[in-house]
């Protein structure tokens, strides 16, 4: 067999057990996932068995061209998920080689390393979910956008506040202007680590790599967006009474809105469903939940007051002189609120558990 065959046989191997390590550690530092831990490392393992010494001696390191080859774009990952996107590429590709090549080694090879690939996949479908509900359950304020010259600039400024949900909603656009803006929405929230939701609209999620898609009492029911969207995406629903927000857990929708907790000009028509609302679902509501409607800097108080832990605006971003600033105060509310929470349980926790009191 040509001395090359074992040279590619012993670069791949090497190049797919370094982007599992990599992939490996977020699992085990960055999530605490001992599952996905055990996978990254059982697949590494696994891989070091076909790593035989006549493999190893093949190599000649000096005499490689392409060692002095990088891209731009390996010097730079904005973000932990393109870290991890870009060594899941590297290990599917290395395994693909190891497949190729294999059959002119080793057909025992080529078998294993395609049901590795095929572990991978599942593995990295696996983690994307997890990062999404991860962030999702992170997610404390959620902007929703309304249609503007100035879109763009808007959202932007309030990623730089922190921002890390957004949802593009514009109910009178054309078709092909939706597409152009969900993309350049899409592109830009993940540049900055946020989580990019689609407002009714389920082919355009799907048309432009959407983290989910939110939809109302009117739009698609959640088992059918279900359906449509597989396990990997998230789906929201609104909910107006004790009645929607029962059905939608239900139905496993990952989030609800809840309101309007006042009424909008964003919303015209809809009645206030009030405070009330916003204390049902503090009893009531085990997945995330957000209050929406006439949410700004003067009722927020009120709202997190009732037990909302989690809001959503419009107008009060969209509209603000400095989104970055409006959304440096919106955190800051909300971050009072979830450490007066935790304070509250440990306080709790201490009286009933500390011996000395
Ligand atoms: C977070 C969130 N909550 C509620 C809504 C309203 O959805 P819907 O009732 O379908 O109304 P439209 O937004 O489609 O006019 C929302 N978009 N987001
Ligand atoms: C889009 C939407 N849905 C609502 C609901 O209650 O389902 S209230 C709302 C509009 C919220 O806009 P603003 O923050 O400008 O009041
Ligand atoms: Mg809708």
């Amino acid at each position: 067999m040509q001395p090359a065959v074992y040279r590619i046989l012993d670069a791949n191997l090497d190049r797919a057990r370094e982007g599992l390590r990599v992939i490996e550690e977020w699992c085990r530092f960055g999530l605490n996932h001992a599952e996905f831990t055990e996978q990254c490392k059982h697949l590494r393992q696994e891989l070091a068995t076909w790593h035989h010494s006549d493999l190893r001696s093949a190599r000649n390191t000096p005499d490689d061209p392409g060692t002095g080859l990088t891209h731009a774009n390996e010097a730079t990952r904005g973000t932990i998920a393109h870290v991890l996107q870009a060594n899941f590429c590297r290990v599917e590709e290395a395994l693909r080689v190891l497949e190729e090549y294999g059959k002119v080694y080793r057909q025992d090879l080529t078998e294993a390393v395609k049901h590795m690939r095929y572990q991978v996949y599942t593995l990295e479908s696996q983690l994307i979910t997890q990062h999404r509900h991860q962030k999702l359950h992170q997610a404390m304020l959620y902007l929703i956008t309304s249609p503007s010259e100035t879109v763009f600039e808007t959202v932007e400024a309030a990623l730089k506040g922190g921002l890390t949900l957004v949802q593009y909603r514009d109910k009178d656009a054309d078709d092909l202007t939706r597409l152009n803006h969900a993309r350049a929405l899409r592109r830009m929230c993940h540049e900055y680590g946020a989580l990019f939701i689609v407002n009714d609209r389920i082919d355009l999620a799907l048309a432009v790599d959407a983290d989910g898609v939110h939809l109302g009492q009117h739009d698609f029911p959640v088992e059918l967006a279900r359906q449509m969207l597989g396990s990997q995406r998230i789906i929201g629903r609104s909910t107006h009474n004790g009645d929607d927000l029962y059905r939608a857990i239900q139905e496993g929708a990952d989030y609800v809105g809840v309101g309007p907790v006042y009424e909008t000009p964003t919303k015209a028509g809809r009645p206030a469903a009030g405070l009330d609302c916003v204390r049902h679902a503090l009893e009531q509501c085990p997945i995330p939940w957000f209050a929406i409607g006439g949410i700004d800097a003067n009722t927020v108080h009120d709202v997190l007051a009732a037990g909302a832990q989690r809001v959503s605006v419009v107008r009060a971003i969209m509209q603000a002189e400095q989104p970055t600033l409006a959304v440096q105060y919106f955190m800051a509310q909300l971050d009072q609120k979830r450490r007066s929470q935790m304070g509250q349980k440990f306080a709790k926790q201490d009286s009933i558990t500390d011996p000395w009191m």
